[in-house]
């Protein structure tokens, strides 16, 4: 993989080809036991094969965690700042090679190269923000009467499982593994079946970095590998990015063992926007809502609410943007949407827009579609939707927006918060007072102010409902990756309670 990175300078799309294992555990990478049940990964923005993804059996799996709870105990006992070393050079090398990481994190996942560069700086990012953190790990002292007290001590909690989704292949395995790392755990991470290409790259920059051997392992598969990695016995923890019925299986997979579980599910958030909002930045922040990652975001805010008396010139404004986002081949400078996943999920996406073309009595959809190389990407603004329409109830992870009038804050508010998902919401107005009050009343685990989907390393990620739980970046998500132990000390004798 190394060589592959050297020789990436000049590549371009339809280019490359993968021939090194992706599976790594035990400090190396390691060879498919059987090389049998291939499944091609391909190139989304060109539909070519990439190479052939070979999913890890139970024996396999096996061997991952084992080499983890080795790596475990030796990493548990160094000092925090030991860790921290560590994890700073790691950063350091994922800095270094940051162009060439974010070629093939494109080539992997078919976003525009300035978008997978700005994944590769959060991910050396979060390695950074995370190491600061690694040393400064500390319990709490408790007096007790008679000179006694008790102490609590931050521990690892053991083998971390780290569960990835295709949008953001790189990044995710950082947002999870680094937090992990921090805390002392060992961690297994499998990415998805379509972007396998990454993870193993952060596995091979860890080791560089000088981490015990087996600390940070990846396994490939789909379904069943993820299974056996959520029914393992030597797994003290899951964290899980993807869709909500996935999220609902990795959950209660996990409650027979009484793993604990992070999931970061889907969404359908509600961006609302006021009348007396700055136009220029709601546009913009509606785009930034809708089209980062060809619409493959999480907490993208695809229900936009508009008040009313500026519906007209939103809409003309934000069409016209629309219409102008240059899509083409993901690894030129100017593109600035790439290509969908796979073909089939390309197909899912326009299937709910000519689902909503059905539904709309009023609504105009304004649909475009481009075709690059092989494969296709494509964006839609559908307007005057109403909130029973399809396209605004369910996530398509594409980029469609669908755009709806309001008249007054109380209804919006009614309006947005009736979803099943709260991961994320937002709102553009000019006045202060209502900015936070509609913050507090929305039902989500974020809300932008006059932005939207900025999410630095430090500020807390995150869903309600059926969004999932648990939290990513900030300070607190070591509380995710780590358990407190009290003791208890006597310093005189102990009670003579039964009198015998
Ligand atoms: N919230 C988010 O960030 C994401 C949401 N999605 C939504 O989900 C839809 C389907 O995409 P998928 O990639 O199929 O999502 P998914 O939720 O099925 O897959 C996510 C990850 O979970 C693994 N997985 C699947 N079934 C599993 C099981 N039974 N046990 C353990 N691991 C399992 C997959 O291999 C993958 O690594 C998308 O169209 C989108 O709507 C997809 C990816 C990310
Ligand atoms: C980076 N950001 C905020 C645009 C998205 C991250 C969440 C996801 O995995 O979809």
């Amino acid at each position: 993989m190394a060589q592959l990175l050297e020789s990436m300078p000049g590549a371009s799309t339809g280019q490359v080809v993968v021939t090194d294992h992706l599976n790594f555990w035990g400090g190396c990478r390691v060879k498919p036991k059987d090389g049998i049940n291939a499944e091609p990964v391909h190139e989304p923005a060109t539909g070519r094969k990439l190479c052939d993804m070979f999913p890890c059996g139970k024996e396999e799996v096996d061997q991952a965690i084992q080499s983890a709870h080795t790596a475990y105990l030796k990493w548990s006992k160094m000092a925090g700042m030991e860790r921290a070393r560590v994890m700073l050079e790691a950063a350091r090398i994922i800095r270094e090679r940051r162009d060439n990481i974010a070629k093939l994190e494109v080539i992997n996942n078919g976003k525009s190269i300035t978008e997978a560069r700005v994944d590769i700086d959060v991910s050396w990012q979060t390695l950074e923000y995370y190491a600061g953190i690694a040393g400064t790990l500390a319990g709490q002292h408790i007096q007790l009467p008679g000179g006694s007290f008790a102490y609590t001590r931050r521990e690892a909690l053991g083998v971390c499982v780290g569960i990835g989704a295709w949008n953001y292949p790189f990044q995710i395995a950082c947002w999870k593994s680094a937090p992990a790392l921090a805390c002392g755990n060992a961690m297994v991470f499998k990415p998805s079946p379509f972007t396998a290409v990454t993870a193993v790259i952060l596995a091979e920059i860890y080791k560089e970095a000088g981490v015990p051997d087996g600390l940070f392992n990846v396994v490939q598969g789909g379904a069943e590998t993820g299974t056996l990695l959520c029914n393992h016995p030597g797994v003290a923890k899951v964290s899980f990015t993807g869709s909500v019925p996935t999220g609902k299986k990795i959950m209660e997979m996990s409650a027979k063992t009484v793993k604990q579980v992070t999931l970061e599910l889907g969404g359908k958030s509600p961006l609302i926007i006021f009348k007396d909002c700055e136009l220029e930045n709601a546009v913009r922040g509606a785009l930034m809502a809708n089209f980062l990652t060809q619409g493959e975001v999480c907490c993208n805010g695809t229900r936009v609410y508009v008040q009313r008396e500026i519906m007209p010139v939103f809409l003309e404004e934000v069409v016209k943007r629309t219409k102008a986002i240059r899509i083409g081949d993901p690894l030129l400078e100017n593109t600035r949407m790439g290509a969908l996943i796979t073909r089939q999920h390309l197909d899912k996406v326009l299937g709910f827009v000519s689902q909503a073309k059905k539904e709309s009595m009023t609504g105009t959809p304004h649909f475009v579609s481009n075709f690059i190389c092989n494969s296709t990407s494509m964006y839609s603004n559908i307007d005057n939707c109403t909130d029973d329409m399809t396209c605004v109830k369910e996530e398509i992870f594409g980029p469609v927006m669908s755009v709806m009038p309001f008249d007054t804050e109380e209804e919006v508010l009614k309006r947005a918060n009736n979803t099943t998902f709260g991961l994320a919401s937002g709102v553009f107005t000019r006045d202060i007072s209502r900015a936070h009050r509609v913050a507090e009343n929305l039902q989500a685990g974020t809300c932008f102010i006059n932005n939207y989907n900025i999410s630095p390393v430090e500020v807390p990620f995150g869903g309600y409902k059926q969004s999932g739980f648990g939290k990513e970046n900030g300070q607190v998500t070591i509380e995710y990756y780590s358990q407190l132990k009290t003791v208890v000390v006597e310093m005189g004798d102990v009670d003579d309670y039964f009198n015998c």
